[in-house]
């Protein structure tokens, strides 16, 4: 043999070996991106989902509901090695049937009964394995409710063993003992329902080997095939036996993350945020109220709180306070003028100078307000389009109008001020950060409710009045009566109606 063509079978090794390395990698590679794609196009679509979904969708959904969403998620990242593993799994298991069809029709028919058979009762055990995931999924809701209480109530926790043993012993640990027997009987049930399938073979295989020959005359050459494909065919069917968790949990997952997409917005309620503030904002001339309503329902539907109908005006570079009892409605003025909450009839709107009006439901109303809610939020990272360093004059000059220049430490890094603060102190610094957005119209929910009482009576008779000299247009909630005389109107809230508003002027005249 000439050696070109001695060598030719190692090339063909060779180049086989070459193509097979290629073409696995090429197939693993794509497999990890499908896998990544899947899991954090998910994450995106969900942070896309809270991006453009109203407050008052987040609100119901609340965040437990979220957490599960994520979680949920990371479950599809499954998707693709199910896939792949599925194919090759199921394209074997089909070779091996035509083999043993090709061999023999009755023994193929019986392989195939028997296959079936199996197929059957491991699809309604799985049903119950479904139901009893799902059950985990909705404890896993509940455990981050109680998550979130144990977090934000560590204190009152602390302060007290009644409501921690409750916590704990009535909520905590049942969910977890309940989460553990879920999760071992899930796992248990596979766990036998795949020991079944593999012994059913074994079974299978006892027939062939006994019972074929003299039922239907096997011949030995027949009977070493289906030994051979039978033994051949295990490994994959118990690759597919194996599977029915995860693709069962994936199936769970989608359906879940279905009813989260659908719950999280409806093309009614979604919300557009604008990529950036409007380039040129000039100031209201006022924020009407015209035959506003809004009601809260219970889960029944009925109406558990009604508001309005109001109709006011809040004239530019007046300063409004709201005022009323607990549960008057305040809050849920604060929501609407806001915008967060959109009424059910009536309309909020700007109107500007030019004649024109900007609804509080288009994108760029809430670029003409700041907001101070009862309970500030500070954030840990700096979203706003200013940083701060030592030289920012304006955030000086307010940290001192604000008493925090001693106080408050910047962190270089982020650009803003360090919050681990007193709760006044951090009210004071979201007026700082408020009064930079530079927004004409200012809304404060009870700001000077943790102000010690020589800053409060500064607030009142010095600050606020020095905003309006500004031209700023502020309205502020406030049980502060005593200081009522330094606003321009006062109006009282009163079982979802306004049913006073007072003009100081005039009765400072009277
Ligand atoms: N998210 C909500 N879902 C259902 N009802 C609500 C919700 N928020 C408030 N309410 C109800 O609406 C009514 C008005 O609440 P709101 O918070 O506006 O009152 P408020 O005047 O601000 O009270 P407070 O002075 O105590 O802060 C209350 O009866 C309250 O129970």
């Amino acid at each position: 043999m000439p050696p070109i063509l001695a060598k030719a079978p190692a090339v063909v090794y060779a180049g086989i070996l070459f193509v097979s390395i290629m073409s696995s990698n090429l197939f693993q590679r794509y497999i990890i991106r499908l896998t990544n794609d899947l899991r954090f196009e998910m994450e995106l679509k969900i942070l896309a989902k809270l991006k453009s979904s109203s407050y008052e969708r987040f609100e119901k959904l609340g965040n437990e509901k979220v957490f599960t969403a994520m979680g949920d998620a990371r479950e599809l990242a499954d998707v693709p090695e199910v896939l792949m593993n599925t194919f090759n799994a199921v394209v074997i298991v089909v070779c091996c049937l035509g083999y043993l069809f090709w061999t023999s029709l009755i023994g193929g028919s019986m392989i195939l009964l028997i296959m079936a058979v199996l197929l059957v009762v491991y699809l309604y055990r799985n049903k119950q394995a479904e139901r009893d995931i799902n059950a985990l999924r909705d404890l896993q809701d509940k455990y981050f409710i109680y998550l979130n209480d144990l977090l934000h109530g560590y204190k009152e926790l602390r302060m007290s063993a009644g409501k921690t043993n409750k916590l704990f012993d009535n909520h905590f640990f049942p969910n977890r003992r309940e989460g553990k027997k879920l999760a071992t009987g899930i796992a248990i049930r596979y766990m036998s329902n795949e020991l079944t399938g593999k012994y059913s073979w074994y079974i299978v295989l006892g027939v062939v080997i006994f019972g074929l020959p003299t039922l239907i005359g096997f011949r030995n050459v027949q009977l070493l095939a289906f030994i051979s494909t039978i033994l051949y065919l295990i490994g994959p069917v118990a690759v597919l036996v194996t599977l029915v968790p995860t693709i069962t949990r994936v199936k769970v997952a989608v359906s879940r993350l279905n009813r989260f997409e659908q719950q999280m917005n409806t093309e009614l309620d979604k919300e557009e945020v604008p990529a950036t503030p409007a380039t040129t904002i000039h100031p209201a001339e006022r924020i009407r109220f015209e035959d506003v309503r809004y009601n809260y329902t219970d889960e029944d539907g009925n109406t558990a709180f009604s508001l309005g109908p109001l109709n006011l005006d809040i004239e530019k570079g007046k300063l409004m306070f709201v005022t009323g009892g607990n549960g008057s409605g305040k809050s849920t003025f604060v929501n609407l003028i806001t915008g967060l909450y959109k009424p059910e009839s009536g309309r909020v709107f700007l109107c500007m100078a030019d004649g024109s009006e900007i609804s509080s439901e288009e994108p760029h109303y809430r670029d003409h307000l700041s907001v101070i809610f009862t309970i500030p939020y500070l954030f840990n990272e700096n979203y706003y389009d200013f940083t701060i360093d030592e030289k920012h004059a304006p955030f000086k000059h307010l940290s001192e109008i604000m008493q925090l220049d001693s106080v408050l430490r910047l962190d270089a890094k982020k650009g803003m001020a360090d919050k681990n603060l007193s709760k006044g102190q951090q009210k004071r610094l979201a007026m700082i950060y408020s009064l930079l957005e530079a927004k004409s119209i200012l809304i404060l929910d009870e700001w000077a409710a943790e102000q010690d009482p020589e800053f409060r009576s500064y607030f009142y008779r010095k600050f606020l009045p020095g905003l309006i000299k500004d031209g700023k247009t502020v309205v502020a909630i406030t049980h502060d009566d005593a200081y009522f005389k330094y606003a321009d109107t006062v109006v009282k809230f009163d079982y979802g109606n306004i049913s006073s508003t007072t003009e100081i002027d005039l009765v400072l005249n009277n």
